[in-house]
């Protein structure tokens, strides 16, 4: 949904402990692939558990747009009617992937190499974040692309007639990106290859699997190495979409640094190219335990416990761990204002092209809130004032991006004075219970 509506001023007053169960929605990661290569196959997948944030609504949307049947049964249980690989019909109107930059670019990657032209476009956040990265992979497969010079949207996207499979390194560290290009692959004929430096979310392989698609991944000197055959016939399949850890990472540092808190965050995926923030906070000290561990639906699973932790410190977080908990660090340094000692970030220029820089909007809101922040391009440093010391009482800017929403209104609860967003409103593209959830808990967050 392009644009925003009006701004949702929010305050989160500081609060007595937490208490209970928080019910996280579903993988917003996984709940996107699941509509998009749903789309692909012939036949009904089913789907349980799907995220009803704005972004994936969008998704769902795009899909019908690409001529696939997506119906909403209630209660996260929905169906998708595909049109098969290389199946996309030519949409009718502009694709509008609000502010979701996993919708946009693995939608592109998914009809690039379909002979149709779509139009792109999102709102104020997505039309500033940077496609190229997307759109000089895709154009090795021979899909043409026409839009702003920056490489921005809105942009028209020509899919390849004849698609040529390739062999493609990705120079930054993005699931995104990879996923575009195996999207792109899947209707290109012989192998695609990928190869990522860094190892990222591999949500999408483990998807185009479990679809019946032909794909291996090894690692060599170069990186991972993940090859792709093209053209196959995808069977529907049906999803169960575990809770999702970014989501997840809200309660669990409010009830580290809220006195007296106990929450319980049960069927959360510890994949562990998802789970680097747990492994972090555990290292800082965190009394933050997995109970009832097991594996669902080849992934690992586990409730995590969290209690207040008054004596946290500061650690430096290792770079290679980056990929693993890239949207959590705006919420980390939340926790880091209120350990002892420093957190360095290091290796984290990805942050910058987020919704929104997202090392600018913490740092300037952290300070406003009477914390030090030190940063450069790919590193910032925060220095803990340690537990309950956040002085608070600022407004600070939310940058339509949802994680610096709500990781300022976790800062309030713990803060000595209320801590003010300027609008709240983005939180539904990803959370859309964030509110209730934390207000059952005992938190006191409240639309101004
Ligand atoms: O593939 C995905 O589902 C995502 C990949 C990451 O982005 P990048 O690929 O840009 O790192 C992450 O920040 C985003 O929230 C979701
Ligand atoms: C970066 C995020 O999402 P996207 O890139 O899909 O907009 C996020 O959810 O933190």
């Amino acid at each position: 949904m392009s644009g925003h509506g009006t701004p949702i001023p929010m305050t989160s007053t500081p609060c007595g402990a937490l208490t209970g169960t928080a019910q996280v929605p579903g993988d917003k990661s996984i709940s996107h692939r699941a509509l998009i290569l749903g789309a692909m196959c012939v036949g009904e997948t089913t789907i349980t558990g799907l995220l009803e944030g704005q972004d994936v609504l969008d998704t769902a949307q795009a899909m019908r747009d690409f001529g696939a049947e997506v119906t909403d049964h209630g209660s996260g249980r929905w169906s998708v009617r595909g049109v098969g690989v290389g199946g996309f019909a030519e949409p009718e109107r502009v694709i509008d992937c609000g502010n979701s930059g996993t919708g946009v670019r693995l939608i592109m990657g998914a009809m690039a190499t379909q002979p149709i032209t779509a139009t792109f476009s999102g709102d104020a956040s997505l039309n500033g974040r940077p496609m190229a990265r997307v759109t000089d992979p895709l154009a090795l497969f021979g899909c043409q692309t026409v839009g702003r010079s920056a490489g921005r949207l809105p942009m028209t996207l020509v899919g390849a007639r004849d698609p040529i499979p390739v062999r493609y390194t990705v120079p930054v560290p993005s699931a995104q990106v990879k996923s575009a290009v195996l999207l792109a692959g899947l209707n290109a004929p012989g192998e695609t290859v990928v190869i990522e430096q860094e190892a990222t979310r591999d949500h999408t392989e483990r998807m185009l699997a479990g679809f019946g698609a032909e794909i291996s991944v090894r690692d060599t000197d170069a990186g991972r190495e993940i090859t792709l055959t093209g053209q196959p016939e995808l069977v529907p399949q049906h999803i169960d979409v575990p809770r999702d850890p970014s989501s997840a990472a809200f309660p669990v540092c409010a009830a580290l640094i809220v006195p007296g808190s106990d929450v319980l965050v049960p069927n959360i995926g510890l994949n562990p190219t998802r789970a680097g923030l747990f492994t972090t906070l555990r290292e800082m000290g965190a009394d933050l335990t997995y109970e009832n561990e097991r594996e669902e639906g080849g992934e690992p699973v586990a409730d995590l416990r969290a209690r207040y932790s008054p004596d946290m410190k500061g650690i430096e977080v290792p770079p290679a761990r980056a990929a693993s908990m890239i949207d959590e660090y705006p919420v980390l340094s939340v926790v880091a204002a209120n350990a002892t000692g420093q957190t360095v970030m290091r290796g984290v220029k990805e942050l910058r092209v987020k919704e929104s820089d997202r090392i600018e909007a913490m740092a300037s809101g952290l300070r406003a809130n009477g914390v030090t922040v030190e940063d450069g391009p790919d590193w910032w440093i925060v220095t803990g004032l340690g537990a309950g010391k956040v002085p608070g009482g600022a407004t600070c800017a939310s940058h339509l991006d949802h994680r610096i929403a709500m990781s300022f209104l976790i800062l309030g609860m713990a803060a000595q004075s209320p801590v003010h967003v300027d609008d709240g409103g983005p939180i539904a593209t990803s959370f859309p219970i964030f509110e209730p959830l934390m207000t059952q808990l005992g938190a006191d967050v409240q639309r101004d």
